[in-house]
């Protein structure tokens, strides 16, 4: 991170993040949107923060005190109701706000409370990453254990990137991309942080969700994805000390006894400190007790406002879906009638960052109505969101990258589903797929007479010819098909048929 980058550094550094759309004009909020007795220590934050990677702040006066959440991933926070938690969470996402570019950092909010985070959704494409079709700040369980799910995969691509880039570390990775040595159509691209911030965190710990926590916060260090978590249910039994043991970083507010003093510091003081704001934590082999800063609530909605308010992604930076199979085998979607044309279409539609039936129609020259067909296909698909009048669709893959990943994982679904039906269906869908690629043309554009649009004037008789042509054309490659099961059958039996099937 360096904060005297230029506007081209930036491009340099981070263009390829999204062809599509750099942020190269992106300002960070000015101190003139604080009030006089927050500009010294935000700009101070600004000057001091250039030494870490990902700074969290623990002091602001007389000096600035950090934790590299670089080397210590993982953070719990407890206090009593009303001791200051949300406070505390606020200050790191103002400074994070003043510093960072939102290529560089992302964070995800899980809240209990409806009113808490309001405001972030107006920075939802500039610094939030989440789940396709989540709201800006999460709420409901189920979603908060997807969305770890979703970072459990996020953390395994990194390290796959890792190791095929020959190094351990995010900074590491990061550095060798801006210096152009990995190539982005080898699938690497620049990584931002990724922070996961729970709010009241016992309200989503429980069962699969606590093991889910667990596997993430001891496989994160070095990948770039965090975890921040905010308790007053000090002695609740989902802070299960397998999950207490991965937090590096442990920080208190105000608690009830020493009991619980001792459970979140291993010693006693954090029952005398003063709520609101009075926060302790170790450092060296001492105790420090500091008092936090205070940031009214406008004032982070004024930032929020001013950051909202420039150009950004098309997205929130979107976590991959993690039950593929359970969207699409669940879904209207049907695999086997993809039509040929959908994985260009799906190409071209995160290309363009654009969920739009004309765009498919021009593009791949197609008569509109099928271009209608391949968009419910991408809908039902779950790659875009639904028809919304005259706005185009949102598109829930933010690049190509992410998508791939969909695809290669809808195609290995279609081959493992493949191997589970019977033998008879399997001949029944290869016979039918290969017909598919075989009867497929082309299909001729007509232009219309007058307007703009390209819209396809399909001839009555089209689909009557072609139907018959192509309904002979199934038939005789059927026969064919069936003929060399027979053959392959007499020859090396079952084993052989499926071999060849596949
Ligand atoms: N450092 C601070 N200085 C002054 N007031 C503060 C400070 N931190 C928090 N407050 C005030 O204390 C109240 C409670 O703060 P906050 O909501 O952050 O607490 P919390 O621990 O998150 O509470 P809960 O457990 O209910 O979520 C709020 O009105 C807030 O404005």
């Amino acid at each position: 991170m360096n904060n005297n980058d230029s506007s081209e550094d930036l491009v340099e550094k981070y263009g390829t993040y999204d062809p599509q759309l750099d942020l190269s004009s992106y300002r960070h909020p000015t101190l003139e949107l604080l009030p006089e007795s927050q500009r010294l220590w935000l700009s101070n934050v600004k000057t001091s923060y250039r030494n870490f990677e990902l700074p969290l702040l623990l002091e602001n006066a007389p000096s600035i005190i950090v934790r590299d959440l670089y080397h210590h991933p993982n953070v719990l926070l407890a206090g009593t109701i009303a001791s200051g938690k949300t406070q505390f969470i606020y200050n790191q996402i103002i400074s994070w706000l003043y510093v960072f570019h939102p290529a560089e950092l992302k964070f995800i909010i899980c809240r209990s409370k409806p009113v808490d985070y309001n405001s972030i959704a107006k920075i939802e494409r500039h610094f939030l990453s989440k789940l396709p079709g989540a709201e800006p700040a999460i709420a409901e369980s189920g979603q908060v254990a997807k969305t770890i799910n979703a970072l459990l995969i996020e953390c395994d691509h990194r390290l796959d990137l890792f190791t095929t880039a020959g190094v351990k570390t995010i900074k590491d990775y990061n550095n060798l991309f801006i210096h152009r040595k990995l190539n982005p159509a080898d699938g690497h691209r620049f990584l931002s942080n990724i922070v996961l911030i729970m709010d009241d965190m016992q309200t989503f710990l429980h069962g699969d969700v606590t093991s889910s926590l667990i596997s993430l916060t001891q496989r994160n260090l070095y990948t770039g994805i965090y975890f921040i978590g905010a308790t007053s249910q000090i002695m609740s039994r989902s802070i299960t000390p397998q999950l207490r043991a991965n937090f590096s970083v442990r920080l208190a507010m105000r608690l009830m006894s020493q009991n619980e003093s001792r459970k979140i510091l291993d010693r006693v003081g954090a029952e005398k400190l003063n709520p609101p704001g009075e926060l302790i934590f170790e450092q060296g082999d001492r105790l420090l007790t500091v008092k936090q800063p205070f940031v009214d609530y406008d004032v982070i909605q004024n930032v929020c406002d001013f950051v909202g308010s420039q150009r950004g992604y098309p997205n929130a930076y979107l976590l991959p879906i993690t039950n593929v199979e359970e969207s699409i085998f669940f879904s209207d979607f049907d695999i086997y009638d993809r039509d040929p044309l959908f994985e260009e279409s799906t190409r071209l539609i995160v290309m363009h960052q654009q969920g739009s039936t004309s765009l498919i129609q021009r593009k791949l020259k197609l008569r509109y109505n099928r271009a209608g067909r391949i968009m419910d296909q991408l809908e039902a698909a779950g790659i875009v969101g639904s028809f919304e009048g005259s706005k185009a669709r949102e598109v829930f893959y933010a690049d190509e990258h992410a998508l791939e990943q969909y695809l290669e994982t809808i195609n290995a679904s279609n081959s493992s589903k493949l191997s589970n039906l019977s033998i008879s269906e399997s001949i029944l869908r290869v016979a039918g797929s290969k017909i598919d690629k075989i009867v497929e043309q082309p299909e001729k554009l007509v232009q219309p007479k007058s307007g703009k649009e390209n819209i396809a004037i399909k001839s009555p008789n089209d689909s009557c010819h072609n139907g018959n042509d192509s309904r002979k054309a199934q038939l005789a490659i059927a026969i064919f098909i069936l003929a060399m099961i027979l053959i392959i059958y007499l020859i090396s039996g079952w084993e052989g048929v499926v071999n060849w099937l596949k």
